[in-house]
Formats: structure tokens, C-alpha cells, sequence
């Protein structure tokens, strides 16, 4: 699989590069599109991004945007990755974009998650996916040693699956390995030196045991130390 490699001095001179590379591609999305969606992690290195995407000039009421995964706790937890992109993407001159939710309240997520796909499966394929990647090398949440892992890898997976793993605080929804890496255009955000060698060490490896390799091919990995 290849995927290219962008390494920059410090992290705001990639996170102000990022922002840019996707401010760009949505655009150019839009031009060939009446609707784009764009897909975006959480945790805890894209919120900067956010920062600079909410305050870039585009149609973003033209643009759909949603979470690669969550964590199924309310949109108010502080662990929400919904309550992250309302926070720091879903903003300023991002306000006008459309969340399409990735949790609602129930206490397992199986219950509810047909009704997430299908509003999520006229958005398909995605525009632009950013990802991010654990040192355990899961992306989105999929996590080695998951509970639907196999499923969510494989070609014929459903668009969304519940996930449980020992890598995981709480029940997680991801959207699987063939939406991901179905998108057109998909960006992987990795900061320091443990990620770095977690990416380095992903090579060769079957994506059961490093899931972020079910995504890499064609994608772009920006870092950073
Ligand atoms: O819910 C989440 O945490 C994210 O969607 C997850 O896929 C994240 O991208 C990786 O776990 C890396 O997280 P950090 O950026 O916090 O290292």
C-alpha cells in the first residue's frame, strides 16, 4: 500500500498546511457537487485544525460534515467527539455546515445505529476523510483486538458498526474500513515520535493487527513532532 508522507517542523506550520489542503479539497468539491461531506476524528490532535477550518472561506452550508467514530456517551460528555466538533468545528464561519449526528440517546448504540447509516448512506463516498491514529495503530475506532473488528474490515461491512475493545473507555460507533477508505480524498493526522514509529511499524502488518493500514493506501499522513 503507499501513502505519502509529509513531515513538518513544528505543529503549526502542519496544522495551518492541513487546514489549508482541506479547505481546498472542499472546495473543489463543491465545484463538481451540489452537497459535500467531510469526515473527522476526535480525540485530542484535530481540534487546532478545527481552529483554522472554521474560519476559512467556503460555501460550508453546502457541506455536510460528521464524526469517523464516537464514543456512545451524550453529546454534552466531555468525552464527546460531537460535543468537540460543536465546540471547535461547527463554528464561526463553519456554523452553517450540516452535523450529521453520530449518537443518539440510548443506552447501547446497536439499538439506534441503522437510523445513523441511513442518513448517512446518501452521503457516500465521502468527500474528504481526516483520521487520526492511536499508537496502537486503530484509526477511527477501529482498535485491534475489537469485538466487530473482522466485520469492519471486510469489504461487505455495513456502513456503520458498534465497537468494544480493551483499548476503548466506553462502547464506540465507527464508520468501517471500506466507507474510510472509500473516501476521495483521505488525510491522517499523527503528532510526536511514538506515532511516527506506531506508522513505521504498521508496515506489513495484516490490518487485523493495524487497522490504520485498512485506510493508508492513497492516503496522505501529515506529522509533526
Ligand atoms: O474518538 C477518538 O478518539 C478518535 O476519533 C480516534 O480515532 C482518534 O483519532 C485516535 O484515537 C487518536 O486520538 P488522539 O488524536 O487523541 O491521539
Amino acid at each position: 500500500m503507499s501513502y505519502s508522507f509529509n513531515e513538518y517542523a513544528d505543529r503549526e506550520m502542519l496544522i495551518i498546511a492541513l487546514a489549508n489542503r482541506i479547505a481546498g479539497e472542499l472546495r473543489g468539491a463543491l465545484a463538481r457537487a451540489e452537497r459535500v461531506t467531510m469526515a473527522v476524528p476526535g480525540g485530542t490532535s484535530p481540534g487546532p485544525v478545527f481552529d483554522d477550518l472554521n474560519d476559512v472561506e467556503l460555501d460550508w452550508s453546502r457541506v455536510d460534515v460528521m464524526l469517523t467514530d464516537e464514543r456512545w456517551v451524550p453529546e454534552d460528555h466531555e468525552r464527546s467527539n460531537t460535543k468537540l466538533l460543536r465546540e471547535r468545528l461547527l463554528t464561526g464561519k463553519a456554523a452553517e455546515a450540516r452535523l450529521l449526528p453520530m449518537f443518539l440517546p440510548c443506552e447501547e448504540p446497536e439499538a439506534r445505529l441503522d437510523e445513523l447509516a441511513e442518513q448517512i448512506r446518501p452521503n457516500l463516498p465521502l468527500s474528504v476523510v481526516l483520521l487520526g491514529m492511536g499508537a496502537d495503530m486503530h484509526t477511527a475506532s477501529l482498535f485491534p483486538g475489537a469485538d466487530n473488528l473482522d466485520e469492519a474490515l471486510s469489504r461487505n461491512a455495513p456502513i456503520l458498526m458498534p465497537m468494544r475493545a480493551p483499548g476503548a473507555d466506553e462502547p464506540r460507533v465507527t464508520l468501517t474500513a471500506p466507507v474510510l477508505d472509500g473516501a476521495l480524498s483521505k488525510h491522517v493526522l499523527i503528532f510526536g515520535d511514538e506515532k511516527r514509529a506506531a506508522l513505521e511499524n504498521a508496515k506489513g502488518k495484516s490490518p487485523k493487527d493495524a487497522p490504520i493500514n485498512a485506510v493508508l493506501d492513497g492516503a496522505e499522513v501529515h506529522w509533526a513532532p
